[in-house]
Formats: structure tokens, C-alpha cells, sequence
């Protein structure tokens, strides 16, 4: 017979079923020839070294200038252009430090870093599993290029096509330890197109001591402390309300301050009124003279709340139909509730009614107060909705140091953890660090802010005076 059937094919019936172990396929295992492997090395060389000029062409044109300089006019001449060249530089250095550094130091730094995050890209990458294998082949997102500021390298990487930025995002730990920077925070610039932030030191480790009270009152932007690229924080109250949440020590104190010394020219021109609420008794008592009105006791802080909505709403029946924004005048200045402790009101409280109260005027006054000029500026502790249920009335969150990872998002949004607001990791010995979101950017952004010491509030308290101060007390009830 042409054909014979193997043996063993022999002892399986037609009808019986064959275990699916049965059949394994291997792949063949081909020695590759060594000759392929030296050729893949030297194209892999020769790509690189046909892509540095492309990548460094200042310094590679430099380079051919000065070797076609040797052969035209000699080596003597070369010699004496590059003397004036590396003179004129430390000139430059000397009398122009901040162009300079723009110019020429951040772009050699930028060489240097690309070479360390091209040397330690692929070990870092495949460990912290952002590598993709497809068909045996392992794909890796590219470095497009480095920039560097003051403090940060931004890396923009070029993603494997079938990845998000999200693989990033959730990787930021990984990649922050692996190229040894102290965070990392993921922009999304366009399709497969992300930047990495790695900054390189701290620019907000030493405390920032007040700041200049401004000659003129911005209430859209008013400066509060200082970025991590080292540009002002800039606060925004009018027509937003605004909580500030983070654990005991973490410096709520030093946001309210500093915003209420932002403020001080329109408080005493009477165009600001603040009204204050402070249960704790410890914070907001020793700059009272620059309030409106005061308040620290439970049942006291509802009728000041009370009052402040009966106000809100007095001005909306006016405005109706008049007019659709508010003008800070003296006759109708805008307010700021400055309210220390919230939770106090709307949960620790012993009495349920003050509590329904003040967690009904909240309410109204977050919800109804933006464009009749009342602003909430709320301290919290514990952002959980069990303690405050109406954190999302406040449109604009400030997020000191948390208890836990989970309490990121509840304050800056979903997200925002994932987008590097690492806020529960801020170190303790760095009271007034927060994390933020400015208008129109999803990327948090580190913000420290300015520290108003006891010093300060006198000294605020000597120089301006509120134009409007009326206490309310109800004595008789502890905080
Ligand atoms: N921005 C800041 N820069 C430097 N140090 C600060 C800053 N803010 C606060 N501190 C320091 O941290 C301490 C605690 O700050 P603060 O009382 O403002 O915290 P808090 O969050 O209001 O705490 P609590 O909820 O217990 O009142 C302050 O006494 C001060 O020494």
C-alpha cells in the first residue's frame, strides 16, 4: 500500500473522543545564525547613529562646523572662535542667568535626562507591565521627546496604538519610583500622544511666608500661595464656592488666612464683607475686628447663616429681572461665609435641628448664591458624604493632606488620583501642600499656600479694620 497509517493512529477508534491534550503544537525552536545577530546589532547602531544629528542638531552642527573650520582655516582659528564662543557663554551666564538658563541650561539638562530615561526605559517600563506583546513581539511606547523646566521633566511618549493614557495614569507609582523622581503626573497632549511629569525636587518643601496684601482686590484671582512651577496660586471666589478639606495639621488655617489677607483693601473699603464661622474657637478669633460678623457657637453660626440666606435672597428679589450678575459695591458687597469646621454644623453637632438648619442654609447658599455675590469658602476635615452630604455643591475644591487614597477623588473628582493628586501621601511636615484643579484642565496641580502666622493677623488687624463689624454672640451655648 502507498499509504500506511502510523501505529499509534491505528489504536484510536473513529468514535471515540479525542482528549484535547492529545495534540500540541510547538513552535519549531531555529538557532539563529550568529552572523543575524551581529547584522541586527550594527543596524540598530547605524539607526542610532543616523538619528543623533536629528536629535542633537545644534550640537552635531556645531561638531561638522568645527571640523570643516580645521581643514579650511586651522586648528588655531578653530581654537580661538571656541575660547570667544565659551567666553561670550559665561557672559551670558553672568549677566543674563534667567535667558540663559532658558535658553542654553534647560536644553543641555534636556539631552542629559532623555539619555537616563532612554537608558532605564525599557527595564522600567516591562516591570511596571506597560510593554505590549503582540504575536510573540514585544511593542513599547516611544519617547518623542524631553523638555525640562526648573523642576519637572516632561517626557512625551508616543503610545502603542491600543493602549489609553489610563495605563499610565494607573501606573504612576511605578514610574515615579522607577526613573527615581518623587511623583509622576500623566497629560494626555492628543491621540497616543501623553506627557510624563516627573519633577526633579521640591519647589514647595520650605514655607512660604505671607504674602503682599495686593493694592487692588481681584476676587476671580486672588493670590493665596504658590505653584509647584513656582507661579502665584491664585484663588478664585467670586461667583464659586469653595471647600478646603484636610486632616487636623494639614493647614485649612493657612488657605482661609491667606484668602481672607487677599481680600484686606475690599474689606476695608466695605465692596467685601467676610462672615465668619468658627466653632473651634482657635482660628478665626484672633482676626475678628476684620469680620463682619462673627460667630462660634452652634445656634449662633445657624442664625448667622439664616440671616446670610435671608440676605442672598432679598438681593436675588431686587436683581430679578434687573440684572443677571453682581457688582461688588458698598451698598451690595460680596460675601464670603468663611466657615471653620463644617462638619461641626452639619454633623457633629448634639442638636439635630441646628444641624437640619445649618445644612439647609448651606444649601441654599451654595446653590442659589454664585451670581448674587455670596461665596462659601468651607473647612472640612472628612470629606465623607456620611459627615457632608453637600460637597458637590462646591464647585471649586481644594485637597490638603488626606487620611486615604480613597478620599482623592471624592474631593478633586474621579480621576484625580490616577492623574497624580497623590494628596494622601503629602508628608506631614508639609503643612498648607494641597492638590487642586484650575479652571479648564483636568490635571491636578501641587500648590502650597502662603503661611499667615499670629504676627501677620496682627498685624492685619492693626492696619485695616472691616468696614462693617457686627458680632453676633448667643451666649450661653458651647461649642
Ligand atoms: N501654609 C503653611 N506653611 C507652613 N506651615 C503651616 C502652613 N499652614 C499651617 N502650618 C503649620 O501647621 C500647623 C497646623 O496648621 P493649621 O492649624 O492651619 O491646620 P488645620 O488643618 O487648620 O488643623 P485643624 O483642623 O486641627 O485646625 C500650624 O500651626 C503651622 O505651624
Amino acid at each position: 500500500m502507498w499509504w500506511s497509517p502510523r501505529p499509534a493512529s491505528q489504536q484510536v477508534s473513529v468514535t471515540t473522543p479525542v482528549p484535547a491534550q492529545a495534540f500540541r503544537f510547538a513552535t519549531p525552536v531555529l538557532p539563529t545564525p550568529v552572523a543575524l545577530i551581529v547584522a541586527r546589532w550594527l543596524a540598530r547602531a547605524l539607526v542610532l547613529v543616523v538619528g543623533l544629528p536629528f536629535r542633537f542638531p545644534v550640537a552635531f552642527a556645531l561638531a561638522g562646523l568645527s571640523v570643516l573650520g580645521v581643514h579650511v582655516f586651522g586648528t588655531v582659528t578653530v581654537a580661538v572662535v571656541w575660547v570667544l564662543v565659551v567666553v561670550g557663554l559665561l557672559v551670558w551666564w553672568w549677566r543674563w542667568p534667567v535667558s540663559f538658563r532658558h535658553c542654553v541650561g534647560l536644553r543641555l539638562l534636556a539631552a542629559w535626562r532623555w539619555w537616563v530615561y532612554a537608558r532605564h526605559w525599557q527595564p522600567v517600563l516591562v516591570v511596571a507591565g506597560l510593554a505590549q506583546t503582540y504575536q510573540e513581539r514585544q511593542y513599547l511606547p516611544r519617547i518623542r521627546k524631553v523638555t525640562c523646566t526648573a523642576w519637572a521633566d516632561r517626557v512625551r511618549v508616543r503610545l502603542v496604538a491600543g493602549t489609553t493614557p489610563a495605563d499610565f495614569e494607573s501606573r504612576v507609582v511605578e514610574l515615579a519610583h522607577g526613573f527615581g523622581a518623587p511623583s509622576c503626573r500623566v497629560m494626555v497632549r492628543g491621540p497616543r500622544d501623553v506627557v510624563l511629569e516627573f519633577p526633579r525636587l521640591d519647589t514647595l518643601a520650605a514655607p512660604i511666608d505671607a504674602l503682599e496684601v495686593p493694592e487692588a482686590v481681584d476676587l476671580g484671582a486672588l493670590p493665596v500661595g504658590l505653584r509647584e512651577d513656582g507661579t502665584l496660586w491664585r484663588l478664585r471666589l467670586h461667583g464659586t464656592h469653595v471647600l478646603v478639606v484636610g486632616v487636623t495639621g494639614s493647614g485649612k488655617g493657612s488657605v482661609l488666612w491667606s484668602a481672607v489677607r487677599a481680600m484686606l483693601p475690599a474689606l476695608e473699603d466695605g465692596t467685601v464683607q467676610v462672615w465668619a464661622v468658627d466653632p473651634k474657637r482657635m482660628e478665626l478669633s484672633y482676626g475678628r475686628s476684620l469680620f463682619a460678623r462673627y460667630a462660634d457657637t452652634g445656634e449662633a453660626a445657624v442664625a448667622l447663616l439664616e440671616d446670610a440666606v435671608a440676605e442672598m435672597q432679598n438681593r436675588a428679589e431686587r436683581y430679578a429681572g434687573h440684572r443677571r450678575s453682581h457688582t461688588p459695591t458698598t451698598e451690595d458687597p460680596f460675601v464670603v461665609m468663611v466657615l471653620d469646621e463644617v462638619a461641626f454644623l452639619t454633623a457633629y453637632h448634639p442638636d439635630r435641628d441646628v444641624r437640619r438648619r445649618a445644612e439647609n442654609a448651606i444649601a441654599t447658599l451654595t446653590s442659589q448664591g454664585r451670581s448674587v455675590g455670596f461665596c462659601v469658602l468651607a473647612a472640612l476635615q472628612d470629606p465623607r458624604k456620611e459627615v457632608m452630604n453637600l460637597r458637590n455643591l462646591f464647585p471649586d475644591k481644594i485637597a490638603l493632606r488626606l487620611d486615604e487614597a480613597a478620599q482623592v477623588d471624592m474631593v478633586l473628582g474621579e480621576g484625580a488620583r490616577d492623574r497624580g493628586a497623590n494628596a494622601h501621601l503629602i508628608d506631614p511636615a508639609l503643612p498648607g501642600v494641597a492638590f487642586v484643579r484650575l479652571e479648564g484642565s483636568p490635571m491636578p496641580v501641587r500648590v502650597r499656600a502662603a503661611y499667615v502666622s499670629d504676627a501677620d493677623i496682627d498685624a492685619m488687624t492693626a492696619d485695616h479694620t472691616s468696614a462693617a463689624t457686627v458680632e453676633l454672640h448667643v451666649v450661653g451655648e458651647a461649642a
